[in-house]
């Protein structure tokens, strides 16, 4: 029998007591969804109301800080299950089984990302010639280019294609083993269903604290202006997170450039946020 598909219920008790406490000092920054920043309210005149810009990016600094040490401090054993919960529940999940194309990042393990090399390996494992019963997904993974948040997404077949970069993360070169450029996904005819995103910390609202660089929340608003654009249904943004990495509402900061989340997947169950992920999973 396959594993169970659970739901976390918005009342599941998601932080332990200890990790609260690590991360209570950030209740006190009042950035509730509503407080996000506007054209408007970033504008000299609101400053004693809403926090500045950089006020936010430096809560934000510190948070990141804070989550990566508790991540470090993680035993080694209960990671490992949390990366199979986490990665049994994606292939089981309606909105992973039924998606032909998705953009999915390769877990770094210094990072202490969430591992996918399951769902990777189940993605591009081969399907024999005479199964027409499973038609094979078509994966596209990150590829930073500059350092002005500029990533691309390029198909790969399988995991030989990827190398280190300088950050020890794996990616594709841009050119197959042939000489062939890879397809870059926002050149492709047919949309992307799903996304699987990595992040340092998240919330049940939707809210996603990425490790920085701004290069996800510029690739998905670009992606998701070309789906508009193009007519093409929404696709899902699901992250997965270890347990300790889901924050009470409101303590992550964000600006109005960040991209939230459509469900977040963790070792307790798939958490569907936006409409379009709660139709999947009802
Ligand atoms: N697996 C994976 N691939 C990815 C990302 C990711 O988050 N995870 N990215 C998502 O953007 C892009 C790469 N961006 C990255 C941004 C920062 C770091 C990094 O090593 N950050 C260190 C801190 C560095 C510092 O001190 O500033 C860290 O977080 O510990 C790695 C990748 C594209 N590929
Ligand atoms: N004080 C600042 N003022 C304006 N922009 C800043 C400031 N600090 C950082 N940035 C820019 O904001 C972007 C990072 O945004 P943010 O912190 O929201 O990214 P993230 O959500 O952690 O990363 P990602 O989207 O890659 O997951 C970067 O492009 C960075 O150059």
């Amino acid at each position: 029998m396959g594993p169970q598909f659970t739901l976390a219920t918005p009342s599941s008790p998601l932080l332990p007591t200890t990790t609260r406490a690590v991360f209570t000092p950030f209740l006190s920054v009042n950035l509730r969804p509503s407080a996000a920043l506007t054209s408007t309210t970033m504008s000299a005149t609101n400053t004693a109301t809403t926090p500045s810009l950089d006020a936010i990016f430096k809560q934000k600094k510190t948070l990141r800080s804070k989550v990566r040490k508790e991540l470090k401090s993680m035993d080694p054993t209960l990671r490992s299950q949390e990366d199979d919960a986490i990665q049994s529940l994606v292939l089981e999940a309606p909105w992973f089984k039924s998606c032909k194309r998705l953009c999915a990042y390769i877990s770094c393990a210094a990072l202490r990302e969430v591992d996918t090399s399951k769902v990777l390996s189940e993605i591009l494992k081969s399907t024999g010639q005479d199964d027409h019963s499973q038609v094979r997904k078509k994966l596209y993974v990150p590829r930073v280019e500059d350092k002005n948040s500029f990533m691309r997404m390029l198909h790969i077949s399988k995991m030989d294609d990827l190398i280190a970069n300088s950050m020890e993360i794996l990616e594709p070169a841009p050119c197959d083993a042939e000489g062939n450029e890879r397809e870059d996904v926002m050149f492709a005819n047919e949309p992307v269903d799903l996304f699987l995103l990595p992040g340092l910390a998240f919330d049940k609202s939707g809210r996603r604290l990425g490790r920085g660089g701004g290069y996800y929340d510029t690739f998905l608003t670009k992606y998701r202006e070309l789906a508009k654009d193009r007519k093409w249904k929404k696709p899902l943004f699901v992250a997965l997170s270890y347990s300790r990495q889901i924050l009470e509402d409101g303590i992550i900061p964000i600006t109005p450039n960040d991209v939230p989340i459509d469900a977040l997947v963790s070792s307790s169950g798939v958490i569907p946020i936006s409409p379009a992920a709660n139709e999947f999973c009802s």
